[in-house]
């Protein structure tokens, strides 16, 4: 099958990067790794979404996937920006009762019923707000705040993107079902092609959720590919 050629004859070093359900011909300039929300409060234990219930049994494999992308990508000249979910120390950015994230947030929800906890979860300055320490933002990295599901959602992320030519986001992080598919939707809605790791990637909630996004986004919203396949494609090329 042809690959599609997201270049538009900008010239530049191009690659193939195997996806599903195309391969897709991009080049690292055009191109960036996001990670979304590998913080302590989706990837540790004693972090929010375990603390709300949920099984982050496999969280800590996607980390050393991720370390390896990322090492990967700056080697390569891709750029690599970090999305960290939260609000300020007070919560005026989660919303009150006016905001359907008031209600549907597991962290807000989790709080209100373990009081004890009140200020711990996804605040700005605490361990549970901090990206997992091996996976530390390296100089040239972007660090971004992001306070709803998507990225897209009153951040820095499409200026970031536009500002630099890039059309191309590799997604890894979490949670699979949540914030990486609500950024790669968005994102496809601002023209960006979206390409998620899938084994860099974890969801929330039964297994069935992956599997959910994933013939989601290789159906209708973008491509979907591997660690093996990005560190092959990219480890080959000079920065
Ligand atoms: C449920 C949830 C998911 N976040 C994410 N990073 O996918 C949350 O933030 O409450």
């Amino acid at each position: 099958m042809t690959a599609i050629d997201t270049t538009m004859g900008q010239g530049g070093a191009s690659l193939t990067l195997p996806a599903r359900p195309e391969a897709l011909t991009l080049t690292a300039a055009n191109t960036a790794v996001v990670v979304i929300d590998m913080q302590n409060a989706y990837a540790s234990p004693g972090g929010y979404v375990d603390l709300a219930g949920f099984d982050i049994a496999g969280a800590a494999g996607v980390i050393d996937k991720i370390a390896n992308v990322l090492e990967t990508a700056r080697k390569a000249g891709v750029q690599v920006i970090y999305l960290q979910n939260g609000w300020d120390a007070e919560y005026a950015e989660a919303g009150g009762p006016g905001s359907p994230n008031w209600h549907k947030s597991n962290a807000l929800k989790t709080m209100r019923a373990r009081p004890e906890l009140s200020g711990q979860l996804l605040a700005r300055g605490g361990w549970d707000y901090d990206l997992v320490e091996a996976l530390t933002p390296q100089p040239g990295d972007i660090s971004l705040h992001k306070t709803r599901y998507s990225a897209f959602f009153n951040s820095q992320l499409d200026s970031t993107l536009r500002a630099r030519g890039i059309r191309n986001i590799v997604f890894v992080g979490i949670a699979t079902n949540v914030c990486v598919e609500s950024t790669l939707r968005d994102g496809f809605h601002f023209e960006y092609f979206g390409v998620m790791l899938e084994d860099a990637t974890h969801h929330l909630g039964p297994e069935s959720m992956q599997q959910a996004s994933v013939y989601n986004i290789e159906k209708f919203f973008g491509w979907v590919s591997t660690t093996a396949d990005f560190c092959g494609a990219f480890g080959q090329t000079a920065p």
